[in-house]
């Protein structure tokens, strides 16, 4: 399938209601499924990542293929390693490719009985549930968060709850934060110093909750915002004091004239002035899902960068590095990788780099679709491959961009 997409005004107005964050909910899930009394969560996101998540936890099928989603695939090996019964989680073919070992060997020494059933280290897995016990245990943080809030959110119904050591760099650290102050609302006290945390045997108390809208998915609406003169937007049930760490995307778009209200309808953007800087330099350790939109963004302002933090791209849901730099060459931009973890671009264009019409490729992953989409406003028109896979998160997103001024039309590959 292939979109055909422009915009050729530059205003954005009105109200979009943003997706409910599937890091939010997956969470609030697995808790609620822990929790000896179910709590009410409202919002639940409509995300295929969270519908997986809840038919998983229906206990329908031993067998659960967890698709291209992440979050279930870390959170439920934790959780069906001591869930009474013989499971399979399974997952696309590059989830297969994502690594799972640190979160499976930790597992194991609390006493888990987990095998891989295809490749060493990957899944799919084969868990029998037992009761664990848990205790003092180290884990490098330098892989995947998920593993670390797939222990957290386990840790206070074992026996002996957790006491854990992060070792090597701690990336995603905003997520590891999510999962603590979560639990706090739904009754769970955990301590967090430095490299090392505790939590103690508690139980989950059953608590209301909201799922609020997603903070990565609005950055697909700054981007918008940011390429836009007349901007007066309405985004419901987004907070500025939120729990996802991508809300610090607030002060990144001040840089680019972005200003940012709280009104009790939801957020309200409006654009107030221009990028003035000769470079935007931004560390994405905390971010990693925002990289692409800034990347994108860059590329159609002509703005160099250069951006660091990024060593997990490579193992989310395509190697995202690659992913930019071969899309972003179709606009006629370098990308370079000075080192591990890092992505340049000196603001220039090659000629003979550029490919028109751009047509750009989307890797069974979300966020490259709706990071090129805004392009559409420039070279237009623009094409996007399989634009569906922009379900894994926000699957409204194309009927979101036809309300903010898009003409999307699908046309044939030729
Ligand atoms: O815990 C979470 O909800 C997430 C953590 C991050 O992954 P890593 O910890 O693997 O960077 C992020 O990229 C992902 O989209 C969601
Ligand atoms: C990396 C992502 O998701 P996950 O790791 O949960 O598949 C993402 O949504 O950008």
């Amino acid at each position: 399938m292939r979109y055909k997409i422009e915009k050729k005004d530059n205003a954005l107005q009105g109200v979009i209601t943003l997706p409910a964050s599937k890091s939010i909910c997956n969470r609030a899930l697995i808790m609620n499924a822990l929790s000896p009394s179910p709590i009410q969560i409202e919002n639940i996101s409509e995300s295929d990542d969270s519908k997986v998540m809840l038919k998983a936890l229906s206990l329908d099928s031993n067998t659960i293929d967890i698709g291209h989603a992440g979050t279930a695939m870390r959170f439920l090996t934790a959780f069906f390693s001591q869930k009474e019964g013989e499971w399979i989680l399974t997952g696309s073919s590059r989830m297969k490719e994502r690594p799972i070992a640190v979160l499976v060997e930790a597992l194991k020494k609390m006493g888990a009985e987990i095998s891989y059933t295809e490749k060493e280290g990957y899944p799919p897995l084969k868990i029998k549930g037992k009761n664990l016990q848990g205790g003092a245990l180290s884990l490098d943080g330098s892989v995947s968060s998920q593993y670390i809030s797939a222990i957290l959110m386990l840790a206070p119904t074992l026996k002996d709850g957790i006491e854990l050591t992060l070792t090597n760099r701690v990336i995603s650290r905003s997520y590891i934060e999510l999962t603590l102050e979560m639990m706090k609302h739904f009754g769970v006290e955990s301590h967090f110093e430095e490299n090392k945390i505790t939590i103690t045997p508690q139980q989950y108390k059953a608590t209301e909750f909201l799922c609020e809208s997603d903070w990565t998915g609005a950055s697909y609406i700054y981007q918008i915002a940011a390429l836009c003169d007349n901007v007066d937007l309405t985004l419901p049930y987004l907070f500025k004091n939120s729990l996802q760490g991508d809300c610090a995307i607030i002060n990144w778009f001040e840089k680019f004239g972005i200003t940012t209200t709280e009104t009790d309808k939801g957020l309200q953007i409006k654009k107030t002035g221009q990028f003035t800087e000769d470079k935007l330099e931004l560390d994405f350790i905390l971010n990693p899902d925002v990289a692409q939109t800034m990347a994108v963004l860059c590329g159609i302002l002509k703005i160099p960068f250069h951006f660091s933090g990024l060593e997990t791209l490579k193992i989310k849901e395509t190697d995202r590095i690659h992913a930019l730099q071969v899309e972003c060459a179709k606009m006629g931009m370098k990308l370079i990788e000075p080192i591990e973890g890092s992505l340049s671009w000196d603001g220039t264009f090659d000629q003979s780099l550029k490919q028109e019409p751009n047509i750009f490729d989307t890797y069974k992953d979300h966020r490259m679709a709706m990071s090129y989409c805004a392009v559409g406003m420039f070279n237009h028109p623009i094409y996007i491959n399989e634009p569906m896979v922009v379900t894994k998160s926000y699957p409204r997103f194309w009927d979101d961009m036809k309300n903010a001024g898009f003409t999307i039309e699908e046309v044939k590959k030729n």
